[in-house]
């Protein structure tokens, strides 16, 4: 125990490059003395009387997870199975009456995948909600008929192809931007983008709703933690500086109100406008870009790797459920 404390201290103390290295070793040493904590702290022990009176209060508190971190250090919270009770969430989110717009592209060989996402998120995807999917394709002729449920609809949008893949993903922040401002915002209040390459398995609902709204890379929760994949050099727009950065976040799922993510997409694409200027292209593209953004504008909500999980990677215990994951795709075939 004593060598663990000193383990989890010097690792604490250093910069937030090592924050989910901690994670880990907290997570594999510190398991036998969780349970112990879970006792000293569990409302079952200790209940206030307040607490007697609200059963509903209780929970959340009641399946709190201790095996995770459930918030972010600037008070953001980090959505896991077991941390939410949907139906409230749902009830609030009702009164609302608000429309979320979903945008994805399916451009050249990718439009194979649409089929398998459009099916998967109109079951799964804010399941009795009203949500607007707007389609990016080169091939509107391809997008195969379906029947979406009454609260859903499909918006299908022509757009011209670019013959580098790299450019075809990078190029979403400057359309996400001038649809927003030409379009969505009198058309949606909230607006998530989404790679089309993934599939919903389980439901995810009004817990990702949120004014900015970050997912946290499944490649942040396995032991090779050492290649952090930021952008590091300086004369790049989407640079961050050696030992700077809390979380690392997936492009493939962000969003959060209309306004935010115009803010978003309107930098990340200026980002990458000097970049070209400059004969430079950052390490991931768009995603580095995204992540030197959510540095500097902290999202208001992270959602945990069961929002995004990459199918090449080993599922760990903590990710109780794998709400969306990636296809599998031969990348020499699709990309080219
Ligand atoms: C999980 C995750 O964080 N994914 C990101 C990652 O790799 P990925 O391997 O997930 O990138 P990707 O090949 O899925 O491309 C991103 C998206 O661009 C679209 N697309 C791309 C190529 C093409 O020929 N046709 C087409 O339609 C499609 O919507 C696809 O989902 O890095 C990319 C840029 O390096 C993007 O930032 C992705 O969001
Ligand atoms: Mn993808």
């Amino acid at each position: 125990m004593k060598n663990t404390i000193f383990k989890c201290k010097s690792l604490f103390s250093l910069r937030s490059g090592f924050f989910f290295l901690s994670f880990y070793i907290l997570e594999f040493e510190l398991a036998p003395y969780v349970h112990h904590l879970t006792l000293l702290f569990s409302p079952k022990h200790k209940k206030l009387s307040s607490d007697l009176d609200f059963p509903r209060a209780l929970h959340s508190q009641s399946t709190v997870r201790t095996d995770v971190l459930l918030m972010s250090p600037w008070l953001a919270p980090i959505v896991w199975e077991g941390t939410f009770n949907r139906d409230i969430l749902n009830a609030q989110y009702r009164q609302k009456h608000l429309v979320v717009g979903v945008a994805m592209f399916a451009v050249k060989k990718y439009i194979r995948f649409i089929e398998g996402f459009l099916h998967s998120a109109n079951k799964f995807f804010l399941s009795g909600h009203r949500v607007n999917f707007y389609l990016f394709t080169d091939h509107p002729e391809k997008v195969p008929s379906m029947t979406l449920s009454p609260e859903k609809r499909l918006f299908i949008i022509p757009i011209e192809p670019y013959s580098r893949w790299q450019d075809i993903s990078m190029n979403r922040m400057n359309i996400i931007s001038s649809y927003i401002r030409s379009r969505w915002r009198h058309e949606v209040d909230y607006l998530y983008s989404m790679d089309i390459d993934v599939q919903l398995f389980e439901h995810i609902g009004v817990e990702i709703i949120d004014t900015l709204v970050g997912t946290i890379s499944s490649w942040q929760y396995t032991k090779t933690r050492e290649n952090n994949s930021y952008e590091t050099r300086p004369e790049s727009r989407a640079a961050i500086p050696r030992g700077e950065g809390d979380f690392y976040y997936a492009a493939s799922f962000y969003g959060g109100i209309v306004s935010e993510v115009y803010k978003l997409t309107t930098a990340c694409f200026k980002g990458i406008m000097e970049d070209r200027a400059n004969g430079i292209e950052a390490k991931w593209h768009e995603e580095s870009h995204l992540n030197k953004y959510l540095l500097y504008h902290k999202p208001t909500r992270l959602l945990s790797p069961e929002y995004y999980w990459d199918e090449e990677l080993i599922l760990p215990h903590i990710v109780r459920v794998k709400r969306l994951s990636s296809v599998h795709k031969n990348l020499k075939e699709v990309r080219f």
